[in-house]
């Protein structure tokens, strides 16, 4: 691995420890998809051998939950509990006022399902994720039905976007939803981003969108001079 790997790591998993701490006894968590959601999660675990109690938690990725159910932490279900505590997980993108790009790992539905049902989200992520506009450096993630992907490629390239339909090896990537992803650039980021959520909420086919838009209530950023909290 690189320096600046390493770096980010180190970043990425002193923010995790600190989300870690947020944790109460009786608490029901949702768990994040990615490199430092698996931090948190390691941290999260490592905090109940440690003697913290939770009720139990919400995986927003079949990956995650087996890494959780690896450590022994409980699972429960939306049936059984509707309404989290705390949902913790990672970005890809962070503008100023906390909106976030997220589905590099092709998660973002269930994400989105995890934040929408959690009292409070809470991202973690090291100080390379914060731009001054969304879409600035890394491309916005869109999960579609495959029946509808071509349909919707079109629609998105006319609204100026550079499509690509995401890959693993030869074959299309394909979410825990069954889904596929079209990475989107746009040649400027995205101006708007509530504008542009909007008009693709609308494109049938489209299941959902990566921009999670003032849905993260706080944000620990690791660097090099520690954890911040935003704002
Ligand atoms: O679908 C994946 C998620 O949105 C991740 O939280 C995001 O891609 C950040 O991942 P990482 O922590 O690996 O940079």
């Amino acid at each position: 691995m690189t320096a600046q790997g390493t770096n980010r790591d180190a970043w990425k998993r002193a923010a995790s420890e600190a989300a870690a701490s947020l944790v109460e006894d009786g608490m029901l968590v949702g768990l994040g998809t990615g490199s430092t959601a698996a931090f948190f999660i390691r941290a999260l675990a490592k905090r109940m051998q440690e003697g913290l109690h939770i009720a139990g938690t919400i995986s927003s990725s079949l990956a995650s939950q087996e890494l959780a159910q690896s450590f022994g932490i409980p699972v429960t279900t939306f049936e059984a509990n509707p309404t989290l505590d705390l949902y913790i997980d990672g970005a890809d993108e962070i503008d100023p006022q906390l909106n976030l790009i997220k589905g590099g790992g092709g998660a973002l539905l269930r994400e989105k399902i995890v934040a929408s049902a959690s009292r409070r989200f809470v991202v973690v992520a090291d100080h390379l994720k914060l731009v001054e506009r969304l879409g600035q450096s890394f491309a916005l993630p869109i999960e579609v039905v495959p029946f509808a992907t071509p349909l919707v490629k079109r629609q998105l390239t006319d609204l100026g976007a550079n499509v690509q339909l995401r890959s693993k090896g030869e074959t299309p990537f394909i979410t825990d939803n069954q889904n596929m992803i079209l990475d989107c650039t746009f040649a400027q980021g995205i101006s708007d981003p509530a504008a542009l959520d909007e008009r693709l909420h609308h494109i049938v086919g489209i299941v959902e969108t990566g921009l999670f838009l003032g849905m993260a209530r706080q944000v620990l950023i690791g660097g090099p001079n520690g954890v911040q909290t935003l704002p």
